[in-house]
């Protein structure tokens, strides 16, 4: 936890809405703040979601998502960013002139495409978008399965096939690539972490539960927050991960919404560990 008499580090998200509360911008500012950062937002789409799915995507113009992160990025000094759901190329074209400029430090991409009810969240083409102008200047990405096979095209079914694609997504550009392995199957939940030479990997063992809306939001929210904090990036992947582990954990037995429900962020079935 983040002494509370000090000013906290300030983390931004760029992300979608999700009305149900459980990924996207609503998950990262939770995220961000059970880790000790203080949170501000740049919104790109509002969504009509819930545990079922999604209903409605309304996207914010360009200019107010320009005016956004210049609201944000002008005042406050931001140690750590991450970008969500960005809905079109218009959209990530402007994130990515803020991060070639150098205002968006430490930049997490979670390169969001589809939701975990199947939802389509960003067309298809986005990818060449990511690939072009925002790995690039990605201090990290973080693609789950689906978004992995996209940016590398290749398919993946096993550990050999994530590490593959992650040498392939790492010539894009980002310095860091960390293939989140939510949905291969398996007794446990590993990913794997490239830095350019080496390959670790980081697992859990698999937690049964239906309740796994907004996972991939909560890990690069939390590893921004991390970062935020000043962890180094071995430290802030761990933190991240065992974060999300427990905050899986906790939300495993919850009944919110009748589908894929969302995650205990602020750890409440853990009070002991918090
Ligand atoms: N059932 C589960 N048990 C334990 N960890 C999980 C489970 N599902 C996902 N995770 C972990 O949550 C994080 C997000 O992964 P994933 O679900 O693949 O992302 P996304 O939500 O982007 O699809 C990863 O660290 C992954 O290993
Ligand atoms: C606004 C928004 N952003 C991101 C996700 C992805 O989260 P998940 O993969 O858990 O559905 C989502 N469903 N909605």
């Amino acid at each position: 936890m983040y002494p509370g008499t000090r000013t906290p580090p300030v983390a931004l998200t760029i992300a979608g809405s999700d009305s149900g509360g459980g990924a996207g911008i609503q998950a990262d500012l939770k995220a961000f703040a059970a880790n000790g950062a203080y949170g501000t937002s740049a919104i790109t789409a509002v969504t009509a979601q819930n545990t079922k799915g999604v209903l409605a995507i309304d996207l914010m113009s360009p200019l107010s998502l320009y005016a956004q992160i210049d609201a944000v990025t002008s005042d406050f000094f931001v140690r750590g960013s991450k970008t969500g759901m960005l809905g079109s190329i218009e959209l990530l074209e402007i994130v990515a002139d803020f991060a070639r400029r150098g205002t968006l430090p430490k930049l997490i991409v979670d390169p969001v495409m589809i939701a975990t009810s199947g939802d389509i969240l960003s067309p298809q083409s986005i990818v060449s978008g990511y690939r072009e102008f925002l790995l690039p200047y990605a201090y990290v990405v973080t693609p789950n399965i689906p978004e992995a096979e996209l940016l590398s095209e290749i398919e993946i079914t096993n550990q050999s096939e994530m590490v593959r694609a992650a040498q392939l997504i790492h010539r894009f550009g980002p310095k860091y690539v960390y293939i989140k392995g939510g949905h291969l199957e398996g007794d446990e939940s590993i990913d794997i972490f490239f830095d350019g030479q080496n390959v670790s990997n980081l697992r859990t063992n698999r937690i049964a539960t239906p309740n796994t809306h907004g996972t991939g939001c909560t890990f690069s929210a939390a590893l921004a927050a991390q970062i935020a904090c000043g962890q180094p990036i071995d430290q802030a992947i761990r933190n991240a991960k065992i974060y999300t582990t427990k905050a899986i954990m906790g939300g495993s037995s919850w009944a919110l919404g009748s589908g894929a429900g969302p995650l205990d962020h602020f750890l409440w079935s853990h009070p002991d560990q918090f």
